[in-house]
């Protein structure tokens, strides 16, 4: 193999460090650049990349990785910075440069691209371009270049994106040879993922070697989290007959009042009618969380059973709370799975993968799983009490406090969730039969749910299901249960909260 080939030959599946301080701050100094190079070898490092003749002469001199040399200057009248003359070149060959990247980007420059490129070869050096698109790329490969870098892709004008350009690298790799992954790889999740893109090597540098920036990543994401946890968030957990409304403030619900859901629900006139329920709390948050009966898919709003909720079908949600509130700040959900989040957050599923299941008058369910909520393609995730038999029966309609009540009726008796419990407590044999009924389908309900998420825990919430006497007879139905099979399930911790103590944590992630 020819040196130049074993070269390239050791990049391939390799981490590059780039060793470039910032520009005149307290770390940018010849000693300083050293030790980072230094500290990246003992890393693991293959290649490093170093700016300045006088830096990477130094660099050569302390350590045994080959440079990626560059020089930076800026010009009037043209926005090509890196390593733009002849001089440059010959300055950083001189320094001991393996390989001298140039901006090989589609622009105005003091000296051609294929001149500086002849002159690196002329030095005996592999030459890397440093490029903003296929095209460029495409022209750099055709001119000679040993190596294509993805590097100035987003600096060539507009804003610079947050993610990298994973798309650029596969076109590079698409073209073969040696392709360098660089640019906003800023975590170690990324640089894999640009290997797993098709790049021969990754080449890091902020977040490596420029304090500055890392330090100020993190103050970001301090500074959010110290900022949602003194907003006040208000919290609408919006029901078919009554609604919640509260101001929530680090998953204490501070102010709360339940109002009547009328009116025709979802309309502009409705949620200008929420908006005045609460005016007297103007002011007091910055951000609005609703968790809906029904789907929030997208910002929309929709009916899963349009019986039950009479809404306009896709209803603008995110839209209609911003203007009816005069605020932007605005997130929506379904309720069982913003209720879910707050029993994951701060309930009884705390870092577990869990799933809140709410039985009521109705059921509802959500997931979380590896700390996310799950809310679905199209929003319908976790919605347990839409499943149904064959026969179409929905579990909602027989295993709920609806279900309980329309069974006593069935039989003679009054359609009253309640005294079906009393006569429970009297023990009479009816309503044994009856309510174990009920948890035997919910128990079945939960092993199926089981056997699909294999969660740790689910959250048992809801006027029917935190009852004790319910609990019992659904801990029987699943003790007859294999154990591989049977779920784990706790009461859920905060009530009838968990939908606006949920939301308010997710609003304050917007
Ligand atoms: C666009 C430009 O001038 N890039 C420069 C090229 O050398 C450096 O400022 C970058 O730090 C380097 O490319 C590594 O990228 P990141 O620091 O995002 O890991």
């Amino acid at each position: 193999m020819t040196s130049k080939a074993s070269l390239l030959a050791s990049l391939e599946g390799g981490l590059i460090v780039s060793c470039q301080p910032v520009d005149d701050g307290p770390m940018d100094s010849v000693e300083i650049v050293v030790a980072m190079a230094l500290a990246a070898r003992d890393g693991g490092a293959r290649a490093l990349r170093v700016e300045g003749a006088a830096k990477v002469a130094a660099v050569v001199k302390a350590c045994d990785l080959p440079v990626v040399a560059i020089v930076k200057r800026d010009f009037d009248d043209s926005p090509v910075r890196i390593t733009p003359l002849l001089e440059d070149v010959a300055a950083l060959a001189d320094a001991g440069a393996a390989i001298i990247a140039v901006d090989g980007t589609d622009r105005e420059r003091p000296v051609p691209v294929a001149t500086l490129l002849e002159a690196i070869h002329a030095r005996g050096c592999l030459a890397m371009a440093d490029l903003s698109n296929i095209e460029e790329a495409k022209a750099a490969k055709a001119m000679g270049f040993d190596v294509l870098g993805t590097t100035m892709s987003g600096y060539t004008g507009g804003p610079v994106p947050a993610e990298p350009d994973f798309d650029f690298v596969t076109a590079c790799r698409a073209l073969g040879g040696t392709v360098v992954a660089e640019g906003r790889f800023n975590s170690p999740q990324l640089a894999g993922e640009a290997i797993r893109a098709g790049a021969s090597a990754v080449c890091v540098g902020s977040a490596i070697t420029r304090q500055e920036h890392v330090t100020g990543w993190f103050l970001d994401a301090v500074n959010q989290a110290a900022s949602s946890v003194t907003e006040p968030v208000l919290a609408l957990d919006i029901g078919g007959t009554k609604s919640m409304l509260a101001l929530v403030q680090n998953a204490k619900v501070i102010e709360h009042r339940i109002v009547a859901t009328q009116g025709a629900i979802a309309t502009p006139e409705w949620f200008a009618q929420m908006a005045s329920e609460c005016q007297d709390w103007g002011g007091r948050y910055a951000s609005i969380g609703a968790a809906v009966t029904g789907v929030v898919d997208k910002g929309r709003w929709k009916a899963l059973n349009p019986a039950t909720l009479d809404i306009p079908p896709e209803t603008p949600i995110i839209e209609r709370l911003q203007e009816a509130f005069a605020l932007d700040r605005v997130m929506a959900a379904n309720d069982a799975q913003a209720a879910a989040w707050g029993e994951y957050r701060f309930g009884a599923g705390r870092r577990l993968d869990m799933m809140f299941v709410t039985v009521s008058s109705g059921i509802g369910g959500g997931v979380v799983l590896n700390g996310k909520l799950l809310t679905g393609a199209r929003g319908l995730a976790g919605s347990l009490g839409q499943v149904t038999d064959l026969a179409g029966g929905r579990l909602e309609k027989s295993a709920s406090g609806f279900g309980i009540a329309r069974r006593a009726a069935e039989q003679g008796r009054a359609a009253d969730t309640r005294l079906v419990f009393e006569a429970l407590a009297a023990g009479e044999a009816w309503a044994e039969t009856l309510v174990s009924s009920v948890a035997e389908e919910l128990a079945n309900a939960l092993v199926n749910s089981q056997k699909l998420l294999d969660v740790e825990a689910f959250v048992l919430g809801g006027g029917v299901g935190l009852l004790e006497p319910f609990r019992t007879r659904l801990d029987r139905a699943l003790a007859s249960r294999a154990p591989l099979l049977r779920p784990t399930v706790r009461p859920a911790a905060l009530g009838t909260f968990a939908g606006a103590i949920g939301i308010a944590d997710l609003a304050t992630r917007i």
